[in-house]
């Protein structure tokens, strides 16, 4: 009798906690944000990102995401004010996206999905280095700003979205110089705060969520770009690489506050 072992990538999220305990700790990212729970906080003061384009250094393509890295030597490109104390590096920028345009998504909005969610993660350089502040409650801040499709598309994304066909394989990376990344930014700065994870493993809880209320468009092309990335390295089958969100997590009695009214 031939024994077929059933080999199971236990690799879902749902399975994530047996390697990584954090995973199933009391302030895990995303959450949905339900407006009518939302406490509108006057003394959250407006927050400032400063960056240096000079900063933007590489693109890549890590099999999970397309992502900017940044110089972070030093107080070069920063986030200041809003929940924040002090001034956090900008590390790296990437995105989270569906297979189609009514998800894709982290965060979730009174039960709306967007398309795709940028996150600009940056960190508190009192703790010594990224290790370091990954270990802290007050170590991450992540702006987080959400996109939808559109038909007047923000030009600036362009020049993300046209660097995807130099990066289209797992391990790609290409050049991507003289990039200020707050011209991806809304109009509006009104934002969300609340403490919560990494939405990847080890899913620590040293974020400080920042959440941008305005959605930035992009165009259905620009959507088909991302979802034309693989998964796989250049010498293997092409896998789509979509729908690398994490499903909503427990908010486990955390206030999230609002900027605005
Ligand atoms: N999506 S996320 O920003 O919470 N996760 C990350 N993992 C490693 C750096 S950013
Ligand atoms: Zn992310």
């Amino acid at each position: 009798m031939i024994l077929h072992s059933k080999i199971s990538f236990q690799t879902g999220p749902e399975h994530w906690h047996q390697n990584y305990p954090m995973a199933k700790g009391d302030k895990q990212s995303p959450i949905e944000i339900n407006s009518k729970d939302v406490r509108h906080d006057t003394s959250l003061s407006p927050w400032h990102a400063s960056y240096d384009p000079g900063a933007a250094k590489t693109i890549l393509n890590n099999g999970r995401t397309c992502r900017v890295v940044f110089d972070d030597t030093f107080d070069r490109s920063v986030l200041r004010g809003g929940p924040l104390t002090g001034a956090y590096r900008l590390r790296q920028l990437h995105l989270h996206w569906g297979s189609a345009d009514d998800h894709g998504s982290e965060h979730v909005i009174d039960g709306v999905k967007y398309a795709a969610e940028l996150h600009l993660v940056h960190w508190n350089p009192k703790h010594g280095n990224f290790a370091g502040a990954l270990k802290q409650p007050d170590g991450v801040a992540v702006v987080g700003v959400f996109l939808k499709v559109g038909k007047t598309p923000k030009p600036e994304m362009k020049r993300i979205l046209e660097e995807i066909d130099n990066i289209k394989t797992k391990g790609k990376e290409a050049p991507f110089q003289h990039f200020d990344p707050s011209i991806l930014f809304p109009k509006s700065r009104d934002y969300w705060t609340y403490h919560g994870s990494f939405t990847t493993p080890p899913c620590e809880e040293c974020i400080t969520w920042i959440l941008l209320r305005e959605p930035i468009e992009v165009s259905p092309d620009q959507m088909a770009r991302l979802r034309s990335l693989s998964k796989n390295g250049e010498n293997e089958p092409m896998c789509p690489l979509v729908d690398n969100w994490r499903p909503l997590q427990p908010v486990k009695g955390r206030i999230v506050r609002a900027s605005f009214k």
